[in-house]
């Protein structure tokens, strides 16, 4: 990008990179020096691109809060303190040019970015003739171990923040206004409303994240793929299996009443919905309390969804799904979120 470039990142320098905790050197150089005084890094990137991660016609406050949100999930999900962020923007031409669209754009980063203390340390801004792509890279803070997807042990709980399956359904029902291939919702304003705020600005577990790995859980994963897939990620690296009950699954009130006349719908959204950003944690009986706790004292949701299994124990599944104590079959994954 020619001068437009140097002009949005002076907007970018002035609105978002200003001094922040631990900047020596922020954007505007070729490289942030930061500092983390001493503690320990811990560094996730996501990227987002336009018709496969977000609609084109999003409004840029709403993307802002998305690119953000799904990478401080990341760190959440290792226990970290959010810190720092780099941005890279990849920008089709545009006959309206970026400045609307930054000033907006700037906005819904700034709102989550301050909710965390969250300082844009750098980045890179370039023109494509591809579609709109957005790149973050968050980095934090840990004083002792991170949660790993590799430490769920037989015996442990599975617990799950918030709720699960808004997105999902909302998404369904994005899909169906522009004519796309989707799943029929039926709903009324007040519920569609709430749904789609949680597609398009989910909320990263940061302080939650923060106080289960200071309570001593040890495995913890954050909820972008599917609740099933993103558990199954934990199974896998763990070597271990699961049993979920259904039933306990977090809905959210609107949810609820959706999926109330429809198990099938029950069971796909919440289970492989994905875009949740909730997170899952596993934590031996003897953290419950604690756990409970610190969910309580940050007024957030936290529900016992089930139990790690030992590898070979019982059935070859990697999940044992049961709804009311009898074992139901897994639906199948939907939707083709990494096809390549
Ligand atoms: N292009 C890449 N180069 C190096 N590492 C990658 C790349 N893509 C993904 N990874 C790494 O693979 C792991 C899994 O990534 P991903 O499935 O995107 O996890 P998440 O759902 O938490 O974002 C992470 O450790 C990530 O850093
Ligand atoms: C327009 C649009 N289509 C589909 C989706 C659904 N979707 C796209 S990617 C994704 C999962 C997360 O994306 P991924 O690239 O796998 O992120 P990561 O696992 O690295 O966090 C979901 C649920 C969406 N949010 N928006
Ligand atoms: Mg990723």
């Amino acid at each position: 990008m020619a001068g437009g470039e140097f002009a949005l990142i002076a907007q970018l320098r002035s609105r978002l990179g200003t001094a922040g905790k631990g900047v020596r050197l922020g954007i505007g150089d070729d490289a942030a020096w930061l500092d983390p005084a001493g503690r320990q890094l811990v560094a996730t990137m996501d990227t987002l691109v336009a018709g496969r991660h977000f609609f084109s016609d999003v409004r840029p406050y709403d993307l802002a809060w998305k690119a953000l949100a799904v990478n401080l999930s990341d760190l959440a999900a290792m226990g970290a303190e959010a810190r720092w962020c780099l941005l890279g923007l990849a920008l089709p031409s545009r006959a309206a040019g970026y400045g609307a669209w930054l000033e907006d754009f700037m906005g819904g980063w700034r709102a989550l970015a301050e909710r965390h203390d969250v300082t844009l340390a750098g980045g890179d801004t370039v023109a494509t003739d591809g579609p709109l792509t957005l790149s973050v890279t968050a980095l934090g803070l840990v004083d002792r171990s991170v949660m790993r997807r590799d430490a769920a042990r037989p015996g442990d709980r599975i617990w799950v923040t918030g709720s699960l399956g808004d997105a999902a359904a909302a998404l369904d029902l994005a899909l169906m206004e522009r004519g796309r291939e989707g799943h029929r919702v039926l709903c009324s304003a007040i519920q569609r409303e709430a749904l789609e705020a949680r597609r398009l600005r989910p909320t990263p577990r940061l302080e939650l994240g923060e106080a289960a790995a200071s309570c001593g859980v040890r495995c913890a994963l954050d909820c972008s793929d599917g609740f099933l897939a993103d558990l199954g990620h934990i199974l896998e690296a763990s070597g271990v299996r699961a049993h979920v009950a259904l039933d306990a699954l977090p809905l959210s009130p609107e949810l609820a009443d959706l999926a109330r006349t429809d198990s099938e719908r029950l069971r796909r959204w919440p289970l492989t919905g994905g875009d949740d950003y909730e997170l899952i944690l596993c934590a031996p009986p003897s953290l419950s309390a604690a756990l409970r706790q610190a969910a309580a004292a940050r007024g957030l949701r936290l529900t016992a969804v089930g139990r790690i299994l030992s590898a070979d124990s019982g059935s070859s599944a990697a999940v044992i799904l049961t709804w009311r104590d009898q074992v139901v079959p897994l639906p199948a994954v939907w939707g083709h979120v990494h096809a390549l």
